[in-house]
């Protein structure tokens, strides 16, 4: 049995300090709204993010965040990727022991284009991390707190370390495998979130299945280009953080990207969407974040550019398609390379 802390009690932080907490660890999930920690600790319940769902009585959540920094040796951030900065911030003046850092937040800043581990390396004591880790994968919450089967990969440049996390997290219903590849793991489960973003885009438009196919297969091609170029490992794509999660979130409803997509490509305006969600929707900033890395990188990244031209420069969904559709023929395979 370890002491695990988890930052951050929406959705996925939540869902994840169940699958602990279930294990046997001693688990306290940490959340900024004190309100939200009393219901967690009293009720045993999370109403706003898993409202069907009674979490284990050995989950206890707290907001002070001392005692979250003080509590274990491993620490999960949670936190929407937008949140990371601040919140480490707050857990830098607390921190007195070595750590482990896992994250499981999907995104990549828009400007500084950092992927979340180098945000984590920059913005916590290098004295207080022993390693950070990924946890990332083909995974919604609504099903993880069902129990219903779900695979994801713990990625470490240090297997000895993704090991740990697989250790802490593998059960009957939830499956860890590992990975040395952080660049790619990263970047395929960052990025997954635009293409979901269009594939809602096309549903809300009523476009089907052959579109939503070509969204994932194409998808799938400038993501793998632009990770490759930046160091990642060509097979992860084709694995659970790549392929996988691309699949479960351009085709499930429980998909907050996809959702948004879908009420896009429906005529609603971004930022209508965006006060409806009531949970994040990475894809909107990680789009940003796209088009500035194929800038960047001079790597062709026609679907994300073209999202960008909906999300931020007012384009419409239909014509976005129209221009994919009607770009310069190519050759499918050589595309993939670059
Ligand atoms: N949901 C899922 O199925 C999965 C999500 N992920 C990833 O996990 C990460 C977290 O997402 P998820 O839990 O789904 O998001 P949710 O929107 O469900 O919850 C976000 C949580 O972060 C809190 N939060 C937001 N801003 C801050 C802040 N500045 N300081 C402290 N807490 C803050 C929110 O608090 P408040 O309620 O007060 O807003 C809320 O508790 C994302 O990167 C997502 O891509 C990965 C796999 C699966
Ligand atoms: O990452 C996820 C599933 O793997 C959750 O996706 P959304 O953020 O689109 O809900």
């Amino acid at each position: 049995m370890e002491k695990v802390c988890v930052l951050g009690a929406g959705s996925w932080g939540t869902a994840l300090a169940m699958v602990l907490a279930e294990n046997g660890h001693d688990t306290l999930v940490w959340t900024h709204r004190a309100n939200q920690a009393e219901e967690i600790n009293h009720l045993h319940t999370n109403k706003k993010y898993l409202p069907e769902t009674v979490l284990p009585a050995n989950l206890h959540a707290t907001s002070d965040i001392a005692m979250a920094a003080t509590h274990a040796e491993t620490i999960v951030v949670a936190v929407p990727t937008k949140a990371i900065r601040e919140v480490c911030e707050k857990l830098t003046a607390k921190l007195a022991r070595k750590v482990l850092f896992v994250h499981v937040s999907k995104g990549i800043e828009p400007d500084s284009l950092k992927r979340i581990s180098e945000i984590l390396a920059e913005s916590l004591p290098a004295e207080n991390v022993e390693e950070i880790v990924v946890l990332s994968g083909p995974s919604h919450a609504e099903e993880v707190v069902l129990h219903h089967p779900t695979t994801v990969t713990a990625a470490c440049a240090n297997i000895d370390a993704a090991e740990k996390v697989q250790d802490l997290f593998m059960n009957q219903f939830f499956r860890v495998y590992t990975n040395d590849d952080v660049i790619g793991v990263e970047i395929g489960g960052a990025l997954k979130n635009v293409i979901a973003l269009a594939a809602g885009i096309t549903d809300g438009l009523n476009y089907g299945d052959n579109a939503k196919a070509a969204l994932i297969t194409r998808g799938l091609a400038e993501i793998t280009r632009l990770g490759v170029k930046m160091g990642g490992n060509p097979f992860t794509f084709s694995g659970l953080t790549g392929m996988g999660d691309l699949i479960v979130t351009c085709t499930s409803v429980h998909s907050r990207n996809w959702r948004a997509g879908n009420m896009l490509g429906q005529g609603m305006k971004l930022q209508e969407v965006l006060d409806q969600m009531g949970m994040v929707v990475e894809g909107v900033r990680t789009t940003k974040a796209a088009y500035q890395l194929a800038e960047k990188y001079g790597v062709a990244m026609p679907i994300s550019t073209e999202l960008y031209s909906v999300l931020f420069n007012d384009v419409e969904p239909k014509v976005a398609v129209d221009a994919l559709m009607m770009r310069m023929k190519k050759r499918e395979i050589d595309d993939m390379k670059h």
